[in-house]
């Protein structure tokens, strides 16, 4: 179990897990108090736009692709790094409209993905234990006392990031005429509270409240206990807001998360984001849609198929199979197809860069196929999880395509 910190910064003094144990709170208060005096990232009404095209994906008539890195680092927040990413998402956007004859609305893990929750507050390598890395927006990935000693003046640097990130993005966009889908939003965890509270602005048009760290603040599945300070951050604010949803989660705590997320039923607010492993997702997700679908929420359903279908490789990296992400999407289209419910979209950790992080994928996508166990070492880049590189986020773009066609009867072009 991780340690659960009750810390200043949570709402209203309730517990907030995975928090940094920052050295010196003065300095925490200055910084806060910093962010809280500089411009929202993202307005309000980009929020509401991304609203109300949720709210089709609810209904069925639109299709969530949601993807980027695990774990953002501060020096990606480049031209390639960006660009790649954005030109990957639309690529697979561009597979997804054509096949499918639906809209596509892509969203990116970027421009605030710089925080991570860990299964362990500490690393050990070589006999020797340093505080993990929680993201970029806490500490350093390097295996230095220097660099994993949490600093508050990181939330200041996310801060940057996220809004180079948010520039980047516009550029290319404006650049990349004719492209299937043009808007991305921006999307990531709300797991720093010292982060997220001092960036969270009162709309004067509306008198209503909104995180502008992005335009979808999710919570993860290890910070989205009921009466927890994450979810009472999600309910006080108006953006579209997500949580994440693992194999352990009872129909009860779905419809209680309904209860306080989404109150007055209004469409697009809430999206649950599955990711309970291949194995297991035919067999969780009947109880989890029919128990929402008994409140009467118009929720969007997401497949996450990365978090549920992670394993170590023997070469020590952590891993996931390109096949096991397939099948848990497939196993998460069979469930809806059974249902008549809406598999309303995917989100994936990919990056447009050809890293060596998930095995698999390749032509035909038969076991063994595609990167082995052996090239992990190769290109292993990212800071956190394991992502689908350029490729396989192309292949399996066009695989989701053909899920999607399928479903709504169009024929594969
Ligand atoms: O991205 C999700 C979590 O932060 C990540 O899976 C945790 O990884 P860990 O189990 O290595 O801490
Ligand atoms: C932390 C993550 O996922 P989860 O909360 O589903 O484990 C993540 O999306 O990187
Ligand atoms: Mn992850």
């Amino acid at each position: 179990m991780t340690p659960t910190h009750a810390g200043p910064a949570a709402p209203d003094g309730l517990p907030a897990a995975q928090q940094p144990d920052w050295p010196d709170p003065g300095r925490v208060r200055a910084v806060r108090a910093e962010l809280g005096a500089l411009p929202g990232l993202v307005p309000a009404h980009e929020c509401d736009r991304l609203g109300e095209r949720l709210a089709a994906v609810a209904r069925g008539e639109a299709f969530l692709l949601q993807g980027g890195d695990c774990a953002e680092e501060f020096r990606r927040a480049t031209p390639g790094a960006v660009h790649g990413t954005a030109q990957t998402l639309l690529r697979m956007a561009g597979a997804l409209e054509q096949a499918a004859g639906l809209p596509v609305v892509t969203v990116g893990r970027l421009a605030g993905q710089y925080a991570k929750p860990r299964s362990r507050p500490t690393e050990t390598r070589g006999g020797r234990t340093l505080p993990a890395y929680r993201g970029d927006a806490v500490n350093g990935a390097a295996f230095t006392a220097a660099d994993r000693a949490p600093d508050p003046r990181r939330l200041l640097a996310a801060y940057d990031a996220a809004r180079t990130t948010l520039g980047l993005m516009s550029a290319y966009l404006a650049s990349a005429r004719g492209a299937a889908s043009r808007e991305v939003f921006a999307s990531h965890e709300g797991l720093l509270l010292d982060y997220e509270l001092p960036l969270r602005r009162t709309d004067p048009a509306t008198g209503r409240a909104y995180a502008t760290s992005g335009h979808l603040i999710w919570a993860g599945e290890r910070t989205r206990g009921l009466d927890d300070a994450h979810i009472a951050f999600l309910a006080g604010i108006a953006n579209p807001v997500a949580v994440k949803i693992g194999p352990t989660a009872r129909p009860g705590e779905l419809k209680e998360l309904v209860r306080r997320l989404d109150p007055e039923h209004r469409p697009g607010r809430l999206t649950f984001v599955i990711r309970v492993g291949a194995r297991k997702v035919r067999q969780v997700l009947p109880d989890l849609v029919a128990a929402v679908a008994e409140t009467g929420a118009p929720v969007a359903w997401v497949c996450d198929p990365m978090h549920g279908n992670t394993f170590e490789a023997p070469t020590g990296h952590k891993t996931r199979h390109f096949d096991d992400v397939y099948d848990e999407i497939a196993g998460f289209f069979e469930v809806h197809a059974m249902l008549g419910t809406h598999p309303g979209g995917v989100h994936l950790e990919l990056t447009g860069d050809e890293v060596t992080e998930c095995v698999g994928g390749g032509a035909g996508s038969a076991r063994g196929a595609g990167v082995s166990f052996a090239d992990l070492p190769w290109r292993y880049a990212s800071a956190c999880d394991p992502r689908l590189n350029r490729s396989q986020s192309l292949e399996m773009g066009r695989l989701i395509a053909g899920l999607v066609a399928e479903r709504t009867r169009v024929p594969v072009g």
